[in-house]
This record gives structure tokens, sequence and C-alpha cells, in this order.
């Protein structure tokens, strides 16, 4: 279990989900994911966020627990994404009294979720302000597309937290410590991935802030080493790659394209690639792969043609490649076909259509099973993509 406990003033009042078969209903998450969500106890009371509609009781328990009988003052929103905030209405008839905190993008979206006149309780508020609860001082940033439109995240001024909103989270419940690194980065990619250019922005107004902790909406509470995932989000959020290695992902039906990546990865190793990651995108996470292609400076797909198309699962992958603006990166094409091969083109088209993505040549064909000339073919391929 992490360590979630923050002060005496600032409370965890989150809950795991680990009963959710897919998160955004297409990430798998095998050890579940956390809706995070903190209350302030000072002479004012701030909820910040609250959470999934599948954690409602927990969440109104968790948040009974901290409050000891006192009531809430403010609800801080965020981020309008449900798994977020599915209990505004719920908590805004729990405690009539209790103000509405969003910037005016946020208001201008609540009516769509929610069928209750917030009119009179609304406190609305802009990049840069300030809301005193007493000793604690929350500070308001917009956060525009990171990822969606109306996001801000909010600076407790004297505990020096950032509450990140959906920057910084992590898949999976908070009773599986795990390495932060890799769930963090499937998560960030495949969710907030197309954003880059927003993240970079929101990273640039919190250097200004001495922020020692960071309070995201899934995954755990980061109090240490914070320049470790600063770094990461700079790194992810530029496109720049992470490691030295190649990616080889491949789809095929009958097991030739499979076996010709095989032994794509063996030669890529046998050249002193730094790392090979193969990933047969019928079968693995795609989601995984996708990260991981982000991850690493090379690529190398392999994919047969169907019926003078794209294998589902390759178009299904370069399809999320593309919308998650993949780029700077090395690349390299093998395609199989029978009679017309059309695979190879097909997946040049969509690299060519990626920004700095360099194809490295030969564009290998194999036709049906691979032989001693593709095996060369493909040699000459792994000797370009690591030059
Ligand atoms: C349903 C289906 C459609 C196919 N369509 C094409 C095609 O349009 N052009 C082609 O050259 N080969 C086509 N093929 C043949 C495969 O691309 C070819 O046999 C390839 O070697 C299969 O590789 P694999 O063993 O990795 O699945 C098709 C195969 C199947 C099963």
């Amino acid at each position: 279990m992490y360590d979630m406990k923050i002060s005496d003033s600032v409370v965890f009042i989150g809950v795991n989900d680990k009963t959710i078969d897919l998160f955004e209903s297409q990430y798998k998450v095998p050890k579940g994911v956390s809706y995070n969500s903190y209350v302030i106890l000072d002479e004012k009371v701030a909820v910040m966020d609250t959470v999934d509609k599948r954690a409602t009781e927990e969440w109104l328990d968790n948040l009974d627990k901290a409050l000891n009988g006192r009531s809430v003052d403010y609800l801080v929103i965020s981020h309008l994404e449900p798994d977020h905030a599915s209990n505004i209405q719920r908590l805004a008839e729990k405690y009539p009294d209790m103000q509405l905190v969003g910037n005016a993008k946020i208001f201008s979206m609540l009516p769509q979720f929610f069928d209750l006149d917030f009119s009179e309780r609304k406190v609305v508020v802009k990049e840069g302000d300030t809301l005193s609860l007493g000793s604690h001082t929350l500070q308001f940033f917009m956060a525009p597309m990171v990822h969606w439109p109306e996001v801000m995240v909010e600076y407790e001024q004297s505990e020096k937290i950032l509450f990140s909103a959906d920057g910084f989270g992590k898949f999976g419940a908070l009773d599986e410590e795990e390495d932060w690194t890799d769930e963090a980065r499937r998560y960030f990619i495949n969710i907030v991935g197309k954003y880059g250019a927003q993240v970079q922005a929101l990273l640039k107004k919190a250097a200004t802030l001495d922020i020692q902790t960071i309070c995201p909406l899934h995954g755990p509470i980061l109090k240490e080493n914070l320049g470790f995932y600063i770094d990461k989000y700079l790194t992810w959020s530029s496109y720049e790659p992470e490691e030295e290695g190649v990616v080889v992902a491949y789809t095929s039906i009958h097991g030739n394209t499979a076996k010709a990546a095989q032994k794509m990865a063996e030669i890529l190793e046998s050249k002193g690639a730094k790392a090979v990651r193969l990933f047969d995108l019928s079968r693995d996470d795609m989601s995984e792969a996708v990260s991981s292609a982000f991850r690493y400076d090379r690529l190398v797909v392999m994919a047969p043609t169907y019926d003078g198309a794209l294998f589902p699962a390759m178009e299904d992958f370069l399809y999320h490649l593309k919308v998650k603006t993949y780029r700077k990166r090395r690349a390299g094409i093998v395609e199989n076909g029978s009679w017309a091969p059309m695979a190879g083109k097909l997946m040049k088209a969509y690299l060519e259509g990626m920004k700095d993505v360099e194809i490295c040549e030969p564009v290998v064909s194999v036709k049906s099973v691979m032989k001693e000339a593709d095996v060369q073919n493909m040699e000459a391929l792994a000797e370009a993509l690591l030059a």
C-alpha cells in the first residue's frame, strides 16, 4: 500500500477500483485503478474533486470519516471527466451550502452533465486567482487540453502541494505497489499523449512553483524525488525517445510474418540493438505496444496484406500512433503478401504522415514464407535502422 498520508489538514479520501474491466472502456488495468480525491480541513473545508460513480459510497464514507462531523464549504472541480466528476451533484445535494469552485469553462460544461441549478453556488476562478481556506490558500492555474479543455490544477501554498488533475497519474490501485514509470507512461501516452504542447505549457507554470508534493487524480501521491517524475513528463510531452531500443510490432494471420518478426528481433539483437521489444499486435496489449513505441527511438512494423489492405491490428496500432502524434523516430517496414502485397505501401503512408519519422530502406517484401533473400534484406534494414 502506498503511503497516502499528506498531513493532518490535507487528507486523501480516494478509492481503489479493482473490479473495473477496462479503464475508459479500452485500457486493461490488471492492477485496477484509483480515483483520487482529497479534503483540506481548515477554517473552511474544501473537497478536491469527486470520484467515479463506481466508487461513490466508499468515497462518501472516506469523506465522512475525514470530516468528523464537519460540513463542506467548497468543492473544487479541476476536471469534468466522469471518473472524477460523477459525484458533483450528489455532494452538492448533501451539502446545500457548499460552493462549487471552477473556471468559466467548467461552469459552461457543467449543465451538460448535471440537472441541477448551480448558478447561486459558483465561485469562478481564473489563472492565478487564490482562495483562502484559513491557513491554507489554493491558487489556480489553467491547464486547457491536459487533456480536456476545462482542466485546471491547484497549488496549495502553505504545504506546497500541487493538485495536478490527471497529470502525473498512473494506472494501478494503491494497494499494489509497483514501479511508477511503466504504468504512468502507459497512462500518459495513451490518454494525454496527444497534448504534448499543452503539457509543456503546464510544466512551465509548475516550474515557477516550489512544489513539495504532487497529488494526482490517479495513482500514488508523489512526495520525494519530484525531479524524476517531472523529467519523465518533460520527455514524454516533448515526444523525445526515452531510451535507445527497437520495438518490433507485428501482426500475422498464419504465422509467417510472426516468424519473420522473431528473426528480425534476433538480427537486431545480434547487431547490437540496446533493447528489442517484440509485440504481437493481435494478442499483446495495444496500449503497452503504443507506449513502448514512444519509449524507444526505433520501430519496425511488420504485417501481412489482408484483402488489399492492412491486417486490422496493424491498422489499429498505426492509427493510435498517428492520433498520439508519434514523431522524431526511425522506422523500418516489412510487409507480407501472397499475390498482391499492399501492406508495405500502406504502412509507409502512415509513417510518412508523421513528423520527423525517418523511414529506413529497404522496405522488405516477404512473399508468403520468409526466404534467405528476405533474411538478407532484413539484415540490411537492421543495419540502416541501427546506423
Ligand atoms: C483473408 C485473407 C486476405 C488476404 N488478402 C491478401 C491480399 O489482398 N493480397 C495479398 O498479397 N495477400 C493476401 N493474403 C495473403 C497473406 O497476406 C499472405 O498469405 C501472408 O503471407 C500471410 O502472412 P502470415 O502467415 O503472417 O499471416 C490474404 C490472406 C488472407 C487470409
